[in-house]
């Protein structure tokens, strides 16, 4: 695996009016691009991936796994405004000289696409064979599918949506009250809100997991417990994990990002943007999964042209496209097959 960074020196300007002086994105690669850059699998990230794919969907990438270094090349870009090695909020703004903070502008899917595919034409990638992303990684590949018509060959989207729901906005919302409640957000240093971030985390928590998870996995200890459930050290440690890794800023800027997706802005109406992606689609739902419902995923079949839904069942809810990689796996082997879509491999 490769870490690389791709340094864009001009102004780029945002959805929300603003510009940003340049800005630099993070990518890994594994395996070998072939000689006609046909073997080429896109990976996007959720929320709060980074750009090692291998290490956060170490079930579907790597030695043995479905996506295979020895066979295709597989790009994995941190997005604008995150913070594992692109420019985000704790990145130092060129103008000032000090870190954006506060100040880092919104940017939206459509922004951090129109900055995936200047990498992809820096790369000399005509064409993706695989784009595939589940949750905010979904909505990267399919807003990639409509701003570049051609360019995806397949894409895989899983437990996303062609726009954010009021429910989902809702929980950010609530994530951000989080943030915003914590007196150290209005400060301007790296460390600015993380109480607030691990609050949100854990109200995060509620959406990506349900009833059944919590029933499951973090059940009472006895008959007898008055204090000191397992349910309540899990939501304070997963706070805690997520602010060893995060920041506030990050968090804010992403969850805004999450919200104001829409592939129907300016296109007329979300139908007719689904109407115009030629990818090959197959869109997979978790039956499990309340922030993005199987309905949000049904959808899409129903309106991109030529779409296969497919649906897993999952403990974990929305964080299944995470962890069920076995299911996932056979899912898109079977599709593939069906559809006679052969896998391209670098030349040995
Ligand atoms: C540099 C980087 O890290 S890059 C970013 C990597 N992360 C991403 O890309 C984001 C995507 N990944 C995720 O969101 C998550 O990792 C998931 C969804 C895949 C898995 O979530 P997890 O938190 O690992 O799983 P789960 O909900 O089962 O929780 C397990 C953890 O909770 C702990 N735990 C479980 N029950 C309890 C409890 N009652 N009290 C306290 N801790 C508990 C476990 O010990 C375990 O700890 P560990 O993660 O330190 O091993
Ligand atoms: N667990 C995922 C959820 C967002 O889809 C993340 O942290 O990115």
């Amino acid at each position: 695996m490769e870490t690389r960074f791709f340094d864009y020196k001009y102004t780029f300007s945002l959805e929300c009016g603003a510009d940003l002086p340049g800005f630099r994105l993070a990518y890994t690669t594994r395996g070998v691009l072939n000689a006609n850059r046909s073997n080429v699998v896109w990976v996007c990230h959720a929320l709060t991936g980074s750009a090692d794919a291998g290490d956060w969907w170490d079930g579907m990438i790597g030695p043995g796994k479905f996506y295979d270094p020895a066979h295709q090349f597989i790009i994995c870009v941190n997005v604008l405004g995150s913070c594992y090695g692109s420019t985000g909020p704790l990145s130092v703004n060129p103008q000032t000289g000090h870190p954006f903070y506060h100040d880092f502008p919104l940017v939206t899917i459509h922004d951090i696409v129109k900055a995936l595919d200047l990498l992809r034409l820096e790369l000399g990638i005509e064409t993706i064979q695989t784009c595939i992303g589940g949750s905010l990684g979904g909505q990267q590949a399919l807003e990639w599918a409509i701003q570049q018509p051609g360019v995806i060959q397949n894409l895989i989207l899983i437990a996303t949506n062609a726009v954010m729901s009021p429910w989902g906005i809702a929980f950010n919302e609530a994530q951000r009250m989080a943030i915003k409640a914590d007196p150290t957000w209005s400060e301007s240093r790296e460390d600015a809100g993380q109480a607030g971030m691990k609050a949100a985390r854990a109200v995060a928590m509620l959406s990506y997991r349900n009833y059944d998870t919590y029933g499951f996995t973090q059940a009472l200890d006895n008959n007898e417990q008055i204090d000191h459930y397992k349910a309540s050290s899990y939501q304070q440690y997963q706070g805690e994990k997520l602010a060893n890794r995060f920041n506030a800023y990050t968090y804010w800027i992403l969850s805004k990002v999450m919200d104001s997706h829409n592939v129907g802005r300016n296109r007329g109406s979300i139908t007719l943007a689904l109407e115009q992606v030629v990818s090959r689609t197959l869109s997979v739902g978790i039956k499990s999964d309340i922030l993005f419902p199987p309905v949000e995923q049904k959808i899409l079949a129903r309106h991109i042209p030529d779409a296969r839904y497919e649906e897993i069942d999952s403990l974990y809810g929305h964080d299944g496209f995470l962890i069920e990689t076995k299911p996932l796996t056979q899912i898109i082997r079977n599709w593939m097959d069906e559809r006679k879509i052969a896998i391209k491999t670098a030349v040995k």
